[in-house]
C-alpha cells in the first residue's frame, strides 16, 4: 500500500521547474500626465481653494519619478458619484458598483494578451490565480473572470484579495508551488488593479493619503505558468527557483491600507524607504545563500517600484549600480506604482527590453536574478528567478 500510495504522490508532481511561459498586461485607456494631475484632481475634488495643499501636491509630483498614468476614473464617472471625492464620505457601495465588473475586464484584456503569446488553446488552463487588493466580493473576481474569459468550469481557482502590493510576488509563490505540485498544470496568474477603489479628496493633516493619490495607477498583468515544457510549441521567459515571504520586524505601523465605508484608505509613513532598504540585504542573502551569490551587481533585479525613494534607498544600500533598477524606474515613470500587478510590469519590461537591446538573457543578459514584492505588514516576497538564453 505504501508503494502505491508513493506512487501516485510521485504521479502527481512535475520535474522541471515553474516556468513563465507569457506574460501579456494591459491598462485603461485615459492617460494622465502626472505635470497635470493635481489641476485635475483639486478641480474634481472641487478644493481648488485648498492651494497650499494643491502646490504641495505638485511639489511631491514633479519629485515622484512618474511622468504618466493610467486610471479608470475620469471627471464623468467621478462626478456621478460625488461621495468618492471627498475625503472621508460614506462611498464603498458606489466603489463597488464601479469596480466589481472592471476588476476582472482588465484582467481579461491582460490574459487575452498572455495567451495569444502562449499559442495555446485556452480549454489548457487548468488553474487560475486571480489577484486584487482593489475590489471585494463573494463569488470573488476569480470566478466573475472564468466566466467572463471563458475559461473551463473545471479550472481550480485561488482568489488572493486585500493583499497589497506585496502580492504580485505572492502570485509567484503560490503559481510555483502549484504547478510543480500538479503534473501536467499550466496555470494562468491575473493580478488586476483599479485604483478607483481608493480615490479620494485631500485633506491637509493628511499628506500619506495626498501621495497615494499622486503615486498609484491602473493595470493589469497575466502569465501563463507551467513545467514540463514543451519545447515545440512553448518558449520559457524565466524559471521561479525559490519564493519566500518575510515579515520585517516591528514594521507594522508603517504602512497599512483599510477598507472602509470611505473605500480603502492609505497610510504610509516616511520610514518605508529606509525600513524595506535596511533589510534587503539579509533577505537577499537567505534568498541566494543556495546560490552562493553575494555580488548583488551579479544579477538582474525586478523590485516592485512602490514610491521612487524606495528604489533610491535600496540602491544606495546596496551598493547597485545604476542600470540594476532601470526596469522599475521605468515601470513606475510610465504607469505608477500598480499595486500587485507592478512587479510583473517589471518583469514584461526587462525581458523585452533584453530582446530589443540584443543582450544574451532574459534578465538583462545576467542568468540569475530576483523579483521582489512589497506591502503592508511590512512584508516583503523575495523570488529568485533563473533567466533563459536569448536565441
Ligand atoms: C500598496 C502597497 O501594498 C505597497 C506600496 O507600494 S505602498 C506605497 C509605498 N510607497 C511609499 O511609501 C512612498 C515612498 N516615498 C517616496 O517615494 C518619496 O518620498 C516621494 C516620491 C513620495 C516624494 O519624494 P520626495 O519629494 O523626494 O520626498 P521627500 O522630500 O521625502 O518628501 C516630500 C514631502 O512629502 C512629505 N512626505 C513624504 N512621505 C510622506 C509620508 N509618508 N507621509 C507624510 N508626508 C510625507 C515630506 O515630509 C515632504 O514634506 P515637507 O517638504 O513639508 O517636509
Amino acid at each position: 500500500m505504501a508503494d502505491v500510495l508513493q506512487e501516485i504522490r510521485n504521479s502527481q508532481k512535475a520535474s522541471g521547474p515553474a516556468t513563465v511561459l507569457a506574460i501579456g498586461t494591459a491598462h485603461p485607456p485615459t492617460c494622465y500626465p502626472q505635470a497635470d494631475y493635481p489641476d485635475f484632481y483639486f478641480r474634481v475634488c472641487k478644493s481648488e481653494h485648498m492651494t497650499k495643499l494643491k502646490k504641495k501636491m505638485q511639489f511631491i509630483c514633479d519629485r515622484s519619478g512618474i511622468r504618466q498614468r493610467y486610471m479608470f476614473h475620469t471627471e464623468e464617472n467621478l462626478g456621478k458619484n460625488p461621495g468618492m471625492c471627498t475625503f472621508d464620505g460614506a462611498s464603498l457601495n458606489a466603489r463597488q458598483d464601479m469596480l466589481i465588473m472592471e476588476v476582472p475586464k482588465l484582467g481579461a484584456e491582460a490574459a487575452e494578451k498572455a495567451i495569444k503569446e502562449w499559442g495555446q488553446d485556452k480549454s489548457r488552463i487548468t488553474h487560475l490565480i486571480f489577484c486584487t487588493t482593489t475590489s471585494n466580493d463573494m463569488p470573488g473576481a476569480d470566478y466573475q473572470f472564468a466566466s467572463l474569459f471563458g475559461l473551463n468550469p473545471g479550472v481550480s481557482r485561488t482568489m488572493v484579495y486585500q493583499q497589497g502590493c506585496f502580492a504580485g510576488g505572492t502570485v509567484l509563490r503560490l503559481v510555483k508551488d502549484i504547478a510543480e505540485n500538479n503534473r501536467g498544470a499550466r496555470v494562468l496568474v491575473v493580478c488586476s488593479e483599479i485604483v478607483a477603489f481608493a480615490f479620494r479628496g485631500p485633506h491637509e493633516d493628511h499628506i500619506d493619503s495626498l501621495i497615494g493619490q499622486l503615486l498609484f495607477g491602473d493595470g493589469a498583468a497575466a502569465l501563463v505558468v507551467g513545467t514540463d515544457i514543451d519545447e515545440s510549441v512553448e518558449r520559457p521567459i524565466f524559471q521561479i527557483m525559490s519564493a519566500t515571504q518575510a515579515t520585517i520586524p516591528n514594521s507594522l505601523h508603517t504602512m497599512a491600507l483599510h477598507l472602509t465605508e470611505a473605500g480603502l484608505t492609505f497610510h504610509l509613513s516616511k520610514e518605508v524607504p529606509k525600513v524595506v532598504s535596511d533589510n534587503m540585504e539579509e533577505l537577499m542573502l537567505q534568498a541566494f545563500k543556495p546560490l552562493g551569490i553575494t555580488d548583488w551587481n551579479s544579477i538582474f533585479w525586478q523590485v516592485h517600484p512602490g514610491g521612487r525613494a524606495i528604489l533610491d534607498k535600496i540602491e544606495e544600500k546596496l551598493e547597485l549600480t545604476e542600470d540594476k533598477m532601470r526596469d522599475s524606474r521605468y515601470i513606475l515613470s510610465e504607469y505608477g506604482n500598480l499595486t500587485s500587478a507592478c512587479v510583473l510590469f517589471v518583469m514584461d519590461e526587462m525581458r523585452k527590453r533584453s530582446f530589443r537591446e540584443g543582450k544574451q538573457t532574459t534578465g538583462d543578459g545576467y542568468e540569475w536574478g530576483v523579483a521582489i514584492g512589497l506591502g503592508p505588514g511590512l512584508t516583503v516576497e523575495t523570488v529568485v528567478l533563473r533567466s533563459v538564453p536569448i536565441p
